[in-house]
C-alpha cells in the first residue's frame, strides 16, 4: 500500500512511499512504518518522533503541536483515533461478525461463552480478551485485556485470514478511552454491569461510566445492536444512551425484554433457568452455578441472537456450555471432602457475587482467601475486606500481585475493613491454612487471580497458579 492511498490529499513523492506497517512504540519501527506518537500515562510518545524517523518512519500521527521534520505529519487533536482509522485500512479484511463486551465484571466470561455458543452453531469463532486470543485450537497471550491497537488490528486481520468469521472482544475502560479497539466494524455491543473498579485511572464512577459508554456512543455501528443486561443499577442509564443513538436494542435479565429470566433454580452441579424468549417460555438446564454465570450466559445468548443465531439452537447449546478457566473453577476436593473453588473476583461486587454463588452449595463454613493488587485502585481494598468478613465464615487476607507496593500495607488496607480476618501474606501458606481448616461440609474459595499464572512482585513475575497450588496443598 502507498502512503497516498491512506491519505488521499497527499501528492508528490511522499504519496508514492510504500507503507510497510504501523507502530505505536518507536522500538518497533522498520523502514516504511507509520508511527503513532501519543501522550501516555508514563511517557510522551512525541519524545520519540526523531528516533522513529531515524529508524525509517515515513509518517507520524500526532497532535498538531508535535514537532515533526523529515516525515509526513498527520496531525489530529485526537491522534489515537485517527491512527486507529488509518491502521484499520491497512490491516483489513476483518471477520464478518465482530462483537464487543464491556462492563466491570463478566467480560471474559461472556466473551468465552459467546465463542462457545458460536462454535456449537458451527462457526469458526474467536475471542480476544484477558485470556488472550482464543480460537478452537489455540490460545495466545497478549498481556492486556484489550491489547494495543496494532496488536488488536493485526490479530483481527490474522483471524480473518485463518477463516474466523465470528469474533468477540473485551472492551476494557482503559482500552476504550485509549482507542485501543477501533477501526473494525462492530455489529454487536454488550454491557454486563458496572461497579467500583479502576478509580485510580478514571477518578470517579461517572467518568468510568462515560469511558465505557464510548462503546455504545461511537464504537458500535449505526446499524448494529446493543445487548444489555437489564438488572444492574446502571442498566437504565445505558439503555437511555442506546435509545438516544437509535440502534437496535436487546435487553436480557429479569427485566429483560429480549430474553426474560423468569426463575432460577440451583441444582447440585448447575441451575435450571426458566426463560421467556419471543413470547415462548422454556426451561434450560445450565451446567454452571451462580446467578452471575447465568447472567453472563444470557448476555452471550443475546449476542449470538443479535449476530443472526437461531433461538432454538442457542437454547439447546446453553446446556452444553463448559466452565470458563479460573471462573468458579473447582480446583480440587480436600482430603476432608471440601471442594476448593478458584475465581477471578477482584472487585467488591465480584467478591460479593462469587460468595453469593457458593453460599447455597455450602452446608458448613465458607472459607475465603483473597487479596488486592498493588498499583491499582486502593479504595476497593477495605470494601472487599468488609464484604469478605460479612459474607464468609473464615476470611484469610493474602497477597495478590503487590507490584511496586509494600504487600503488608496493601493487606493492612484490606484488614482495616475486615476485623477478625487472618492476615497471611504468603499466598501458598494462606491457601494451605484454608485447606487445613476445611471440614467435610465446608467450601474453600480462593479469589482474585483466577487463570493468572504468576505473582507480580517488584517487576518480577514469580510462577503462581491458584489451581495448581490448591491441588498441591490438598495432596
Ligand atoms: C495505564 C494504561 O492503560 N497504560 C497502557 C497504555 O499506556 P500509555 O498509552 O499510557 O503509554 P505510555 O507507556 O505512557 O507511553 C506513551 C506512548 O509512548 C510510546 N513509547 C513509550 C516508551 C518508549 O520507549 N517508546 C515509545 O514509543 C508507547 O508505546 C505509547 O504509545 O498503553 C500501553 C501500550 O498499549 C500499555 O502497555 C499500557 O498498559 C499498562 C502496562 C497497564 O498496566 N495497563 C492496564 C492498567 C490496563 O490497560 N488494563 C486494562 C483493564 C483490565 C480490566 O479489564 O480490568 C486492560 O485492557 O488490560
Ligand atoms: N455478571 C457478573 N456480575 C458480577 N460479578 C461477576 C459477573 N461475572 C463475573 N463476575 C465476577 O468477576 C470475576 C471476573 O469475571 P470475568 O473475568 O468474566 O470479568 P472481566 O470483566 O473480564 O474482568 P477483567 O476486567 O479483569 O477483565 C469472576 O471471577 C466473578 O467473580
Ligand atoms: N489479580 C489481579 C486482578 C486484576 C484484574 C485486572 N483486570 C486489573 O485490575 O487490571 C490484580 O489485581 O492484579
Ligand atoms: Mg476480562
Amino acid at each position: 500500500m502507498r502512503l497516498g492511498q491512506l491519505l488521499t490529499d497527499l501528492d508528490g513523492a511522499a504519496a508514492e512511499q510504500t507503507v510497510t506497517g504501523f507502530a505505536i512504540d518507536h522500538r518497533k519501527i522498520a523502514p516504511g512504518t507509520v508511527f503513532g506518537a501519543f501522550q501516555g500515562a508514563a511517557f510522551n510518545g512525541e519524545d520519540f518522533i526523531d528516533e522513529a524517523i531515524a529508524a525509517g518512519a515515513i509518517a507520524i500521527v500526532a497532535r498538531p503541536e508535535a514537532k515533526v521534520s523529515g516525515a509526513v505529519h498527520i496531525a489530529d487533536a485526537v491522534p489515537r483515533r485517527l491512527f486507529a482509522q488509518l491502521a484499520a485500512r491497512y490491516f483489513r479484511p476483518f471477520p464478518q461478525h465482530i462483537a464487543a463486551v464491556t462492563g466491570t465484571n463478566g467480560k471474559t466470561s461472556t466473551a468465552e461463552l459467546t465463542r462457545q455458543l458460536w462454535r456449537m452453531a458451527g462457526h469458526h469463532a474467536a475471542s480476544i480478551g484477558t485470556l488472550g486470543i482464543t480460537t478452537a485450537s489455540d490460545q495466545a497471550k497478549t498481556g492486556l485485556t484489550t491489547p494495543d491497537i496494532v496488536t488488536f488490528l493485526s490479530n483481527m486481520a490474522g483471524l480473518s485470514r485463518e477463516g474466523v468469521t465470528h469474533t468477540i472482544f473485551e472492551a476494557s475502560s482503559h482500552g476504550l478511552s485509549q482507542y485501543r479497539s477501533e477501526g473494525v466494524p462492530v455489529s454487536v455491543a454488550a454491557f454486563t454491569n458496572l461497579s467500583r473498579d479502576h478509580l485510580d485511572y478514571h477518578g470517579t464512577m461517572e467518568e468510568y461510566f462515560e469511558a465505557k459508554m464510548r462503546l455504545f456512543d461511537e464504537v458500535v455501528d449505526e446499524n448494529g445492536t446493543a445487548v444489555i443486561w437489564a438488572d444492574d443499577i446502571w442498566s437504565d442509564k445505558v439503555i437511555e444512551r442506546v435509545k438516544k443513538r437509535e440502534i437496535r436494542l436487546i435487553t436480557v435479565g429479569e427485566k429483560g425484554k429480549g430474553i426474560q429470566l423468569l426463575s432460577r433454580q440451583p441444582t447440585q452441579l448447575g441451575q435450571t433457568l426458566e426463560l421467556r424468549i419471543q413470547g415462548d417460555v422454556t426451561k434450560v438446564k445450565l451446567p454452571l452455578i451462580g446467578a452471575y454465570q447465568a447472567a453472563n450466559v444470557l448476555v452471550a445468548a443475546g449476542v449470538v441472537m443479535a449476530s443472526g443465531g437461531d433461538v432454538e439452537d442457542v437454547l439447546s447449546h446453553m446446556a452444553r456450555l463448559q466452565p470458563v478457566r479460573g471462573r468458579l473453577e473447582r480446583a480440587v476436593i480436600t482430603k476432608s471432602g471440601a471442594p476448593v473453588y478458584v475465581d477471578y473476583a477482584h472487585t467488591p461486587d465480584g467478591l460479593k457475587a462469587v460468595i453469593a454463588a457458593l453460599r447455597p452449595h455450602t452446608k458448613g463454613k465458607l472459607i475465603t482467601v483473597f487479596g488486592a493488587g498493588g498499583d491499582r485502585d486502593k479504595g476497593k481494598r477495605p470494601e472487599m475486606g468488609a464484604i469478605a468478613v460479612a459474607d464468609s465464615d473464615i476470611t484469610i487476607v493474602t497477597d495478590d500481585n503487590p507490584r511496586s507496593e509494600d504487600p503488608g500495607l496493601i493487606r493492612a488496607d484490606i484488614m482495616a475493613g475486615a476485623p477478625g480476618a487472618h492476615d497471611i501474606g504468603d499466598r501458598r501458606y494462606a491457601i494451605a491454612f484454608a485447606i487445613e481448616h476445611a471440614e467435610p461440609d465446608d467450601i474453600v474459595l480462593i479469589a482474585g487471580k483466577g487463570h493468572e499464572q504468576g505473582q507480580i512482585i517488584m517487576g518480577r513475575v514469580l510462577p503462581f497458579d491458584d489451581v495448581e497450588v490448591a491441588r498441591e496443598c490438598a495432596a
